[in-house]
């Protein structure tokens, strides 16, 4: 394995245009950042470029606009949690290429710090379109990727950009690839993963290989859906996406093969609408009304996933268990999080978590802390468990 360049490598950074890629895909209600661990943990670096006199220009992407400029993906309301957290002015461009990217980098004083628009805004993101490549390219003099969040995504500003400019790791991508490779490298058993939220048909096909290397797999949230459905259940109005079930029936195959234990809710809190204080009801979950919408695992589906994190040495974990965000839905995902961050006090788990909204979720639990680590990535995370190359990690391997 070839070792990064990191920050350490990159000479004087005084009068540079350092183009710093970061994951600012945080967790918002409306325009208020609800939780801002991905904000924080990418400050030092940024103090770090701009106390040398760099020029920090900040590339970033939110939400899944698809090369669109929809509004409600603009990073522009990240501004104030992100200057308040650094504790300077963030100055702010309303694209992160051509003429308004051009003239903002231009304005920039040694040690300022400027936001460009979600670079998602732009189709060439997500192609890694040389062309656009080139374009972000034209406003850096170095690249810094910061974002080991996003680097299981090959798009040209986790990607393309390291084969056009000098490259370098950033702080908290080093921070994350140790503790990671710490902590998970050679796991104690067994290892329980647990595998929720929303991002059901970009994480699904992992699974097939995470049950290789688990020896107990929880699966909640909205992923549950699909795998109860392709089991035959009527999931009602619940987010399930059924032209998975095959992959979801082949995924419960794989796991019998590798001796992996799959533990699916077996009742749910079932709404009647995708709002906090809907009106609600327990069932099993063979007994979901069509009218309704599961919105969190039910008290016993809980108690099994309890009783499975007991056995287990080492969890980890991505995805909420249920819609935690609105009230009484994050109850699962509360008692999950501080069942396994008890243990974790108790010296009987190595715990590790991540993902944007994973993240939030134990903070919301008062859990977070008692974590024995909690990393930015979701996605990336698990790839990562997966034992795959991560596009955005490879490309900053020192050449030579
Ligand atoms: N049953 C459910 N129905 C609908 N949404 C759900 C359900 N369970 C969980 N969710 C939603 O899943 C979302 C989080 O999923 P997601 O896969 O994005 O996790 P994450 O930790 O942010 O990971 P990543 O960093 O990869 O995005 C939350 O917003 C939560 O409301
Ligand atoms: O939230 C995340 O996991 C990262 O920001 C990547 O987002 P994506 O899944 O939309 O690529």
């Amino acid at each position: 394995m070839t070792a990064f360049r990191t920050l350490d490598d990159a000479g004087s950074l005084k009068g540079k245009r350092v183009l710093l890629r970061v994951d600012l895909n945080v967790p918002m209600e409306g325009s208020r950042v609800t939780d801002a661990t991905r904000i924080e943990r990418v400050v030092p670096t940024i103090r770090e470029i701009a106390d040398q006199g760099g020029k920090v220009v900040l590339l970033a992407h939110f939400g899944r606009p698809k090369g669109k400029r929809e509004p409600k993906d603009s990073l522009a309301p990240v501004v104030p949690a992100l200057s308040e957290a650094l504790g300077r002015p963030v100055a702010f461009a309303e694209d992160c290429v051509g003429e308004a990217a051009k003239a903002a980098v231009a304005a920039l004083k040694d040690g300022e710090v400027l936001l460009l628009e979600n670079t998602r805004y732009h189709a060439g993101e997500e192609k890694n379109d040389p062309a656009f490549t080139d374009a972000l390219a034209e406003n850096g003099d170095i690249y810094v990727n910061e974002a080991f969040s996003a680097a299981h995504r090959a798009h040209a500003s986790t990607e393309g950009l390291a084969h056009r400019l000098p490259a370098y790791a950033g702080r908290l991508m080093q921070a994350e690839l140790d503790a990671l490779t710490k902590g998970l490298e050679a796991p104690a058993r067994p290892v329980i993963a647990i595998v929720g939220g929303a991002k059901v048909s970009s994480k699904i096909d992992l699974l097939q290989n995470l049950v290789a290397k688990v020896d107990m797999l929880v699966i909640g949230g909205g992923m549950a859906n699909t795998f109860l459905h392709a089991q035959g259940k009527a999931v009602g109005k619940s987010l399930c996406e059924k032209d998975l079930a095959e992959t979801a029936t082949r995924i419960l195959k794989a796991a019998d093969e590798a001796r992996c234990r799959v533990i699916l809710p077996d009742d749910a809190v079932v709404a009647s609408e995708f709002k906090a204080n809907a009106a609600h009801e327990t069932v099993p979950v063979d007994a979901v009304p069509e009218s309704g919408m599961i919105l969190d695992a039910g008290p016993s589906s809980v108690k099994t996933i309890e009783a499975a994190i007991d056995e287990a040495a080492t969890l980890v974990w991505n995805g909420p268990l249920g819609a935690f965000e609105l009230t009484p839905f994050d109850a699962a995902t509360v008692a999950a999080a501080r069942h396994a961050a008890e243990r974790t006090k108790a010296g009987k788990l190595v715990s590790v978590a991540g993902g944007g909204d994973t993240v939030a979720a134990l903070n919301h639990a008062g859990a977070g802390e008692s974590f024995s680590y909690v990393s930015t990535a979701g996605g990336a995370f698990l790839e990562w468990l997966e034992g795959k190359e991560l596009p955005g990690v490879e490309a900053l391997r020192a050449k030579g």
